[in-house]
């Protein structure tokens, strides 16, 4: 399969209501979508790269920056198939949710031109996936408790409640306390805190959490295995795991006994796969995060959340959830749970009028 050509298109989704985490608040999704032209035929990718480097070094402009002057380059001059993608960009470092974006609109052409859906490509099992919902840092504890209500009505099997330092036991308490015991209950620091409020973390296992989300920095491995022994919540790690080889890392040095898999932040659905088949390895559950994705990459998302190791419903909410209009058609909750797209590739592709209507900016890169 050869490139022709590649369409860099930035899209801006207004956030049904502000989403606040510790690294701050998102009222609108500024989104870089990728179109790659083959031989073969068209495929579609999403980068997870956020406007600011707060998440990650990485950030859209520099994404298309580095898309554009570097990696795309390097890949119309090879015969293209899913494998060919990671080893003819290594020699670029970094830049992974980039080569995400980059892998997986190959992958999907690649995919859709052989009438293979990216769900049976990854190997996956189920057609539906119950799924969990994440909940910002509100203004007021009663508006937390509605948050929390309203998406339990609606059949999430998972609350995440972001937390940060002077938001935590409390709304923690008061979720439980309103909701019981059996609501699936995680929190997700977004590495707020320090080595030194270990202790003041271990309070939180009084409230029967599923985990406890990426608390401190992410190369602080020994601070989370530290707090890891000193409390029976399980550890989750995110924006820790940027490869196979840091999930084997982390997982050795008891750093984690979950792992958050977000395709952009280890560099595409491939890595992605092999950490699930890692953390399998090693008896670990894994789950599916999100970067508040368009229906592209929550499409892609599902495909890869039905693999046999995510046993935890992962941050694939319903499109509604923060979305008044997407790109593609909605993903609605049916019984609690997703569907799996089942066409070729990732499944789905942008309704013409809602992309054109969304769109911001569109540039080509001519081979
Ligand atoms: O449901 C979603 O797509 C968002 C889930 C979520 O909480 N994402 C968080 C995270 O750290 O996991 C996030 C996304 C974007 C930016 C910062 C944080």
């Amino acid at each position: 399969m050869k490139l022709e050509g590649v369409e860099l298109r930035r899209v801006a989704l207004p956030l049904v209501t502000p989403f606040r985490t510790s690294l701050g608040t998102q009222t609108v999704r500024d989104a870089l979508l990728v179109r790659v032209a083959t031989d073969e035929g068209e495929g579609w990718a999403e980068c997870a790269a956020e406007d600011d480097p707060t998440y990650s070094p990485e950030y859209l402009e520099g994404a298309a920056d580095v898309i554009r002057r570097f990696l795309v380059p390097a890949l119309f001059p090879i015969d293209l198939d899913p494998a060919a993608v990671a080893p003819a960009l290594r020699h670029l470092r970094g830049h992974v949710m980039a080569k995400s974006a980059v892998e997986t609109a190959v992958l999907d052409a690649w995919l859709r031109a052989r009438g293979v859906s990216l769900a049976a490509y990854l190997g996956a099992v189920r057609r539906s996936l119950p799924v969990g919902v994440s909940v910002g840092i509100t203004d007021t504890i009663d508006e937390l408790l509605d948050t929390v209500d309203r998406h339990l009505a609606a059949g999430y099997a998972r609350v995440k409640l972001k937390i940060e330092p002077g938001w935590d036991l409390e709304p923690v308490a008061r979720v439980r306390e309103t909701f019981g015991a059996d609501v699936m209950l995680t929190v997700d620091a977004n590495t707020a805190y320090r080595p030194a409020d270990a202790r003041h973390l271990a309070e939180l296992d009084a409230y029967g959490l599923a985990m406890i989300e990426q608390p401190f920095a992410p190369d602080d491995l020994h601070a989370h295995a530290r707090l890891a022994a000193m409390i029976g919540t399980p550890i989750c790690l995110d924006e820790s795991i940027t490869s196979a080889r840091d999930a084997v890392t982390a997982i050795r040095q008891g750093a984690c006994s979950i792992i958050n898999i977000k395709p952009g932040r280890v560099g595409g659905y491939l890595e992605a796969r092999r950490i699930h088949d890692v953390a399998a390895a090693h008896g670990l559950p894994v789950w599916c995060g999100g970067m508040l994705e368009t229906g592209l990459g929550r499409a892609a998302n599902l495909a890869l959340a039905a693999l046999p190791g995510f046993t935890l419903p992962g941050d694939i909410s319903a499109t509604a959830r923060y979305y008044e209009r997407d790109v593609t058609a909605p993903f609605t909750l049916v019984n609690g749970e997703l569907a799996v797209p089942a066409g070729p590739g990732i499944g789905v592709t942008p309704e013409p009028s809602d992309l054109e209507a969304l769109t911001t900016a569109t540039e080509w890169i001519p081979a």
